[in-house]
């Protein structure tokens, strides 16, 4: 059996960034920049107040000093007039600082009578002005890769890109396979349950940019199974769930097989997940998870996860873990690597006593996976261990 990491390294393997596509802004959020994007405009592009007040000269700038107001700069409305000795421009924020000014009074430090205003006795001495460029200068570029948050769709709108270079969602076909499984809402015959953790993969690839593509369920049969691989042709990723392990009806991978799948492994030193297997399947890859909920829900957040990262460009690296301190001691750990369904709370992370793989209400009670090494001693309240964020 192979170790998660050396998992992780084989399923990069089988995969590449996916093409580029051209999206408006407004659509842009969440997506994966795919080449760096350079600035059209620089911002801000003049000289700005960053005040409401009164614009003049800082050489002329002392307490009580008198000046005499000669027009007015809004913001979208410059002041184009000329402004001498003993002058001043009424200015707001967001305005273009006048020509030859370099100062912006704020209008709380002085008083004004008509067109005249005095200076107050205690003014802060800043200027209050941004400088051209101060943010941002035309060619300053936003690198690539990185998943556009909603700070980096602002910045994108004021470089004035109206259009962005995004890498193309990955179609991830999700597969769930067995006859006992119905749909959520079906009624199930007696030895029947409802596929679930399906939908939860399904979540899973969405929230992170891919598109998935629910098959219908496959029985467990070769012509069922066959039916459903050929509906997820076209898929970039296929991701099977069931069927996996060594039981008469577990056919996933001999019918992969038999369509021609190039595997690349089979079984991982994990717990819960050892029968997850992987390989090439035409022109997609495609991952092999357990049946069992919360195999199928740990693997897509341990594997799939980063294998859509790495399809659309990101850099392709193992989910990233935290440290936390115990709230309650672990009982040494076996020879596969173990993610405890566990709670962090304010006094640290707690694991759940039962870690069986079929709770998917433990699971949705956890919040973090306690990520246990092979062999792992026991371990203390108080000790700081790894754990993955749910
Ligand atoms: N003799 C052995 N038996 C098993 C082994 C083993 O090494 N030797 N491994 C166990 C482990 S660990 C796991 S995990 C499971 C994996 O089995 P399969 O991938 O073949 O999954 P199934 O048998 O099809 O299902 C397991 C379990 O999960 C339920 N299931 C399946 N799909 C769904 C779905 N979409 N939604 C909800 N529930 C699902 C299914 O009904 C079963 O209860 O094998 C062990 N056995
Ligand atoms: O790997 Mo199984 O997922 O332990 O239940």
């Amino acid at each position: 059996m192979i170790s998660v990491a050396e998992a992780l390294e084989h399923l990069f393997a089988l995969v590449r960034p996916l093409e580029t596509e051209t999206v408006p802004l407004r659509e842009a959020a969440g997506r994966v920049l795919a080449r760096d994007v350079a600035a059209t405009r620089t911002q801000p592009p003049f000289d700005a107040s960053s005040m409401d007040g009164y614009a003049l000269r800082s050489a002329e700038v002392e307490p009580d000093a008198m000046f005499k107001l000669v027009g007015e700069a809004a913001a979208g409305h410059a002041f184009h007039g000329t402004v001498g000795p003993g002058q001043c421009v009424r200015i707001f924020t967001g305005a273009p600082v006048p020509a030859g000014l370099d100062h912006v009074v704020i209008q709380e430090d002085v008083t004004r009578r008509g067109d005249l205003i005095t200076l107050n006795g205690d003014m802060d001495g800043k200027d209050n002005i941004r400088p051209a460029g101060g943010d941002f200068s035309a060619g300053d570029v936003m690198d690539a890769p990185r998943r556009l948050s909603p700070t980096d769709i602002a910045l994108l709108a004021a470089m004035n890109v109206p259009e962005v270079p995004v890498t193309r969602r990955p179609v991830v076909a999700v597969m769930a396979t067995g006859d006992e499984l119905v749909m959520p809402g079906e009624t199930p015959g007696p030895d029947q349950i409802i596929a679930s953790n399906s939908f939860g993969l399904a979540a899973m690839l969405e929230a992170e940019g891919a598109e998935a593509r629910m098959i219908p369920i496959a029985r467990d049969t070769t012509a069922s199974l066959t039916t459903a691989f050929g509906l997820a042709a076209g898929a970039d990723l296929i991701v099977t769930i069931g069927g996996a392990s060594v039981g008469d009806h577990d056919l996933v991978a001999p019918v992969a097989d038999t369509l021609g799948m190039q595997q690349s492994f089979y079984k991982v030193a994990m717990r819960p997940g050892k029968p997850l297997m992987a390989g090439r399947l035409r022109d997609a890859a495609m991952i092999g998870l357990p049946g069992n909920p919360v195999s199928a829900m740990v693997c897509g957040k341990i594997f799939v996860t980063p294998v859509v990262r790495a399809l659309l460009g990101l850099r392709a690296e193992p989910a990233r873990t935290l440290q936390a301190q115990l709230a309650a001691p672990l009982t040494p750990n076996g020879p596969r690597e173990h993610y405890m369904r566990a709670v962090l709370a304010e006094d640290g992370l707690r694991a759940f006593d039962n870690q069986d793989s079929s709770l998917l209400g433990i699971l949705s009670r956890a919040n973090a996976l306690i990520v246990r090494p092979p062999h792992d001693a026991g371990r203390e309240t108080g000790e700081t261990v790894s754990y993955l964020p749910l």
